[in-house]
């Protein structure tokens, strides 16, 4: 079964814009697990533009499905997800100033820095996920690390999707194949939306979690939050 995390940093975003806390984002977070989904993820951000420090701790005793904490693994971040314990830390090499994240990891350039940040997190206990290209060498390099599964970067995907080119699934399914050769889980995210989703899902063999955010809460404006948990839900089964 392919779990469905939901990405709530929009939420953040709005509640953010007027300085209060409307939306609650606690409420949401207990709100799309009594929905449906299976886990909840989060994107601390070095500026705090959306999710805050503090939300990812006060959300420790509100998660109880999957808790998915994504980041760049600088010293407030590793401090935070060791100080959280989520079930999940997802690396991503975003920049300070991205304005979303916008690359997977180069995993052999980088492999001595991933294996020891994922070794201190997996001597916790922690489930460890690299952000990666669907690049057959970033995929071996990820073996490499020690990462318990990798995260496909979707945003090609659900670019050329929208183009009409549904080849543009073929380096994932490549990609896919050699993380499950390779005894490495496979989750996915970035840009999947309910447009897209069904046909992502039914050509990657044993995807275990896609995270899904900014698609889902802009889909929600129309047909309602519960309604499109559910239908995700409905989508990847
Ligand atoms: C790694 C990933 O693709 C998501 O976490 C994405 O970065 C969401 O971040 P924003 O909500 O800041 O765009
Ligand atoms: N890891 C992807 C994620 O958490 C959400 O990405 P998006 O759906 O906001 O593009």
């Amino acid at each position: 079964m392919t779990k469905l995390s939901v990405n709530i940093n929009k939420i953040a975003t709005l509640r953010n814009s007027r300085g209060g806390n409307v939306p609650d984002l606690l409420q949401v977070a207990r709100d799309v697990q009594r929905f449906g989904a299976q886990g909840v993820t989060i994107h601390p951000r070095p500026d705090e533009r959306h999710i805050r420090y503090q939300d990812a701790r006060d959300l420790v005793n509100v998660v109880y499905t999957e808790y998915n904490i994504e980041g760049n693994p600088v010293d407030d971040f590793m401090n935070l997800v060791l100080e959280t314990n989520p079930t999940q830390v997802t690396l991503v090499p975003d920049a300070v100033d991205a304005l979303t994240s916008n690359a997977g990891w180069d995993t052999i350039k980088h492999k001595g820095f991933l294996k020891e940040i994922i070794q201190e997190f997996k001597s916790k206990g922690i489930r460890t996920s690299i952000f990666v290209d669907p690049v057959l060498s970033m995929i071996e390099g990820a073996k490499e690390t020690g990462a318990d599964r990798i995260e496909l970067y979707t945003e090609e995907y659900a670019v050329q999707y929208s183009l009409g080119n549904e080849r543009g699934i073929e380096s994932y399914v490549e990609a896919s194949v050699l993380a499950n050769e390779l005894g490495l889980g496979i989750n996915a995210g970035h840009d999947l939306s309910l447009n897209n989703i069904e046909f992502f899902k039914n050509n990657i063999p044993n995807l275990l979690e896609v995270s899904i955010g900014h698609a889902l809460i802009a889909e929600s404006l129309y047909l309602g939050i519960e309604n499109v948990v559910n239908m995700y839900i409905r989508k990847m089964q």
